[in-house]
């Protein structure tokens, strides 16, 4: 039976996101009431510029002031859709506070800050739902917290930023500048408010820590996670994937070690097959494989970015929390109990991509495949192109651990016939 008092929602922030969620819950209200099995009511939106006309938004319920907002007291939900970790932080534990439950789309936060909302959260008997704040409308958050609560996780790999896929793939099929394609992204609403958590993996390495804290049930934060971001891809290296029968991906990867006793989470540019599902995923749409004991690969695809991707992920939350409300519960809070370390980048094991300028005379291909061999990192295939007394070599590895690499680039280096190292991408996804 519907109950007819509303249940009454706060939203903070009213830009990309917040405003497609503000015309979503306006025009799907009565459906959205009766999957509740109440009416929600938009009771107040906080923004930080009232002068900008929003259409469809209600005049009446603007206001500049969050923390008013969030204090009054008859608030239920409260959904923070400004970003960034401050004012955003004081925001959501002030309407724990004050009994409200929240939805958020703010991985930044959450990434450096979950544990403390997580417990600020049980405290106060509300809930924290943040399913938008990985990989836009994809449902991942909640089915790593609920439908895959009974199995064990191994492994998430996957691509979770749409702007920088979307650069990737402008660059790679249409030839467009990485500027150029990167003021698109923007213009479409993909970018974060400072492209750069974007573009330097900021953004990606929020998200695998999210999703490896949640998959691996430990605590991982962004500080755990490696990250490199796209900035250091060129057109040759793109070049030299296309040769190689592969494409250039921004993946986030996170993964329990063989013996169990730690994790891993990491974001990089990386080579993939042509062939590999990953290769095919285009513009701003993320792909991530989860891989489990008991059920195998899954593979979750969808719009990873845009404002109303994005509403859909935080609606579907709403819808959730709203309905733990009326039955006086709540749903999942943290999960962290296996405590399980996260180990640090050099015990990562993967296969690599190094492109070397070398002095093209006899005995240098030896002397280079030496120092591999010393280090302990066996050479799968070796190319090398000659062109003035220049070469390029590019080496491709067989699986070794990141620190061998690093050691077997730093013994290059120390070569007078290595004239640089022009690039050294890891190669996923065989
Ligand atoms: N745009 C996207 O595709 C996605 C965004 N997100 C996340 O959603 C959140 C919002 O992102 P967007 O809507 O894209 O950003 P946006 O920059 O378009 O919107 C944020 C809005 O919050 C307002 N704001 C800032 N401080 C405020 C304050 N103190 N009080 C009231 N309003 C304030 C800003 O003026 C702006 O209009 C971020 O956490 C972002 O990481 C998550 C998934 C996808
Ligand atoms: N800037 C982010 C937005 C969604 O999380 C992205 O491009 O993926
Ligand atoms: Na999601």
């Amino acid at each position: 039976m519907m109950r007819t008092r509303p249940l009454k929602v706060a939203l903070l922030g009213c830009g990309v996101v917040g405003s497609e969620v503000a015309r979503i819950m306006t025009t799907h209200a009565d459906d959205l009431a009766n999957r509740i099995g109440a009416p929600v009511e938009l009771a107040g939106i906080a923004v930080r510029r009232p002068d900008r006309v929003r259409a469809g938004v209600p005049a009446e319920l603007v206001t500049t002031d969050a923390t008013a907002l969030v204090k009054r007291g008859d608030i239920d939900v409260v959904i923070e859709v400004i970003g960034g970790i401050e004012p955003a932080r004081g925001l959501i534990t002030t309407a724990f506070e004050h009994g409200a439950s929240v939805v958020s789309a703010n991985k930044a936060l959450v990434a450096a800050d979950g544990a403390a909302l997580h417990a600020a959260a049980e405290a106060h008997g509300a809930d924290l739902y943040y399913e938008a704040a990985v990989a836009g409308a994809i449902p991942l958050v909640r089915p790593l917290r609920e439908s895959l609560a009974g199995d064990k996780v191994n492994r998430v790999l996957g691509i979770v930023n749409g702007t920088t896929n979307f650069i990737l793939d402008k660059m790679d099929s249409t030839g467009a500048g990485y500027s150029e394609a990167l003021d698109e992204a923007t213009a479409l609403g993909y970018a974060e408010a400072d492209p750069t958590a974007d573009v330097e993996g900021f953004d990606a390495a929020a998200k695998a820590a999210i999703l490896a804290g949640i998959a691996f049930h430990t605590r991982v934060t962004i500080d755990d996670v490696h990250r490199e971001g796209l900035t250091e891809v060129t057109a040759a290296d793109i070049a030299s994937a296309k040769r190689m029968g592969c494409t250039v991906k921004l993946l986030a990867i996170c993964e329990r070690a063989a013996d169990g006793a730690s994790v891993t989470a990491r974001v990089h540019p990386a080579m993939i097959p042509l062939t590999h599902p990953l290769a095919s995923v285009r513009e701003a749409y993320n792909a991530v494989f989860v891989e489990s004991d008991a059920a195998g690969q899954l593979m979750f695809y969808g719009p990873g970015a845009g404002g109303a991707p994005t509403a859909s992920a935080v609606l579907g939350d709403l819808v959730a929390v709203c309905r733990n409300k009326l039955a006086g519960a709540t749903g999942p809070g943290e999960s962290a109990y296996t405590r399980l370390p996260v180990s640090p980048m050099g015990e990562v094991v993967t296969r690599y991509h190094i492109s070397l300028d070398v002095a093209d005379k006899p005995g240098v291909l030896a002397q280079v495949a030496t120092i591999f061999a010393e280090h302990g990192v066996s050479i799968d295939t070796v190319r090398q192109q000659g062109k003035d007394g220049e070469a390029s070599l590019v080496v491709v590895t067989h699986r070794a651990a990141d620190a061998a690499l690093s050691s077997t680039v730093g013994a290059l280096r120390e070569l007078d016939t290595v004239r640089g190292v022009a690039s050294i991408m890891r190669v996923e996804g065989e």
